[in-house]
């Protein structure tokens, strides 16, 4: 029976059990995630943190389907939709859409405001074309679109309006679950704020979970009910976000928190100061024995150079992987 992260209930609307996927490159096999049990409930969105490369892409694109999980299995309301074959996919897929980082790129340049949001009606054959064009005026209401807007090309918004399109486009399905990956990043930051609270807004309004991938832990820290850290392919701590931001254990975590700027108005009160500055990252084609974090690791002690940690549970729901998590908590 596999590890799970978060609590499991019957309110579980994505699992990822035990999913691998590891990528050929010349010399072998690169492993961009490894062993993920994870557990999306509705209505509590889930943060997915770690510095680049730590395969929070890789882990999505498996859950979205859009990558084929070396092993391990994606379920979805208790079916495991991994098995499924392409034609009995097409409900998993309405129900899961994207957020991409870069709204211009993922918007159709030559449709319209209007036509880039009615693409997935269109293409699911959702309605006539007037009930198309009516729903894609719905949507712009509820992202905060004007009208005005309907009939005017991508390159013709700013990019936050850009990515408004973007997420009214991706609710067209009425989809259970948004997956977001760094959504706002490109944003300015006065926009990704307007971008964040209408995020947070149309979680409660609609029902929405997301899952929501960020360098930005005040972000998630707003929008996500659960976070779950990982270092090089592999989960090391999840917990409600609420635990996770005031008492992380892993010293990976810590790190991570550490490195927020602290803001005093709109200037930075204090540089990063966590040990992620000093020590270089290992590549994910050289993991260090034991747990892969002992290399930058500043209470790392002999047994965690050669031993893999073992999953503890803190507090119902606060799950860590150190050597050290009892006397680090
Ligand atoms: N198609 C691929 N072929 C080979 N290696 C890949 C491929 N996709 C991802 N990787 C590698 O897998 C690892 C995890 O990448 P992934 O993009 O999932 O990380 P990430 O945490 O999302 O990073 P970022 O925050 O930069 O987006 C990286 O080492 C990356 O180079």
């Amino acid at each position: 029976m596999p590890e799970t992260m978060l609590s499991v209930s019957s309110k579980v609307l994505v699992e990822l059990k035990g999913i691998t996927k590891s990528f050929p490159i010349p010399k072998g096999a690169l492993i961009a995630c490894q062993d993920i049990n994870l557990v999306i409930e509705k209505g509590r969105s889930v943060g997915l943190v770690g510095e680049s490369g730590s395969g929070k892409s890789t882990v999505m694109r498996v859950l979205q389907l859009l990558l084929p999980a070396t092993s391990g299995e994606v379920w979805m309301n208790g079916v495991n939709v991994s098995r499924l074959p392409q034609r009995r996919l097409k409900r998993y897929r309405r129900n899961v859409q994207f957020v991409a980082q870069d709204p211009f790129g993922s918007l159709f340049p030559h449709y319209t405001v209007g036509g880039n949001i009615a693409e997935p009606l269109r293409i699911h054959q959702t309605g006539t074309k007037s009930e198309q064009s009516a729903r894609a005026l719905e949507l712009m209401a509820s992202v905060g679109l004007s009208q005005d807007l309907y009939y005017k090309f991508p390159h013709e918004l700013s990019g936050g309006q850009q990515q408004r399109v973007a997420i009214a486009r991706a609710l067209a399905l009425s989809p259970e679950l948004l997956v977001l990956d760094e959504a706002v990043s490109s944003l300015d930051v006065s926009i990704q704020a307007q971008i964040l609270n209408l995020l947070q807004e149309m979680k409660a309004r609609m029902g929405l979970t997301y899952a929501f991938i960020s360098h930005n832990l005040a972000a998630v820290r707003l929008l996500c009910e659960d976070t779950v850290v990982m270092y090089l392919g592999r989960i090391v701590e999840s917990a409600p976000s609420e635990v996770l931001f005031k008492q992380p254990i892993h010293p990976y975590t810590k790190s991570l928190i550490d490195a927020i700027p602290a803001f005093v108005g709109d200037k930075v009160k204090s540089l990063p100061t966590g040990s992620l500055t000093k020590v270089e990252r290992p590549s994910p084609t050289h993991r260090p024995s034991g747990c892969a974090y002992h290399t930058r690791c500043p209470f790392a002690t002999d047994v965690c150079k050669v031993e893999e940690p073992k999953w503890t549970e803190p507090l119902p729901g606060h799950r860590v992987a150190c050597h050290h998590a009892d006397r680090l908590k």
